[in-house]
């Protein structure tokens, strides 16, 4: 992918709303890879839910934020899934949550990018696997150095999808 494609985005798409997914009471052992895909996810547009990346947020937390109880979280969650434009999880770490941030957001018609480690004691579920669909739900196994070519694919596609007719991303707008 040409440098110059990936600074286009940058300065371009900073309307876009990025909904970040991963593992929290499920387990908190790949928080650091979380801290970097957010950092990176933040050259395309504003992420909604840096928390998730937040490596002071264990598994045994009492308050997550000004979210104080499970009700506030849920509903604070699922009013950033409905804003959001597209929808980034790191699925490495099985979670409940993750797993049903995803199936809502198939729900409300997202575009969904799933990130994968490959690993043969966290085999990853075919309710993620299986969801493949063109344009709206992928899942990509990745190694960390993959994701900067991963990330410019993914939300080029999705800026090309959302103006089909223009691929002049000066004048994008999300949706
Ligand atoms: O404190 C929280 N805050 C929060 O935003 N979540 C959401 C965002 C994460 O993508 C997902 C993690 O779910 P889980 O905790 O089941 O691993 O749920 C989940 C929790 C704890 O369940």
């Amino acid at each position: 992918m040409p440098f110059f494609l990936s600074e286009e985005i940058i300065t371009m798409a900073t309307g876009l709303k990025v909904y970040f997914c991963g593992s929290i009471r499920a387990g908190r052992g790949d928080v650091e890879i979380y801290g970097r895909i957010v950092e990176m996810l933040g050259k395309y547009g504003t992420v909604l839910t840096p928390f998730v990346a937040d490596p002071n947020l264990t598994v045994h937390s009492a308050e997550e934020g000004k979210a104080k109880t499970d009700k506030e979280i849920y509903d604070r969650d699922m009013s950033l899934l409905e804003e959001c434009h597209a929808i980034v999880a790191e699925v490495t770490q099985p979670s409940l949550g993750v797993g049903f941030e995803l199936g809502r957001g198939v729900a409300m018609n997202k575009k969904i990018l799933c990130l994968y480690r490959p690993q043969p004691e966290k085999r990853l579920s075919a309710m993620v696997r299986g969801a493949e669909k063109d344009g709206f739900f992928t899942t990509k196994d990745y190694k960390e150095e993959d994701l900067p070519a991963i990330f410019d694919d993914f939300f080029q596609n999705f800026l090309r999808r959302d103006r089909k007719d223009s691929l002049d991303w000066k004048s994008y707008e999300p949706m």
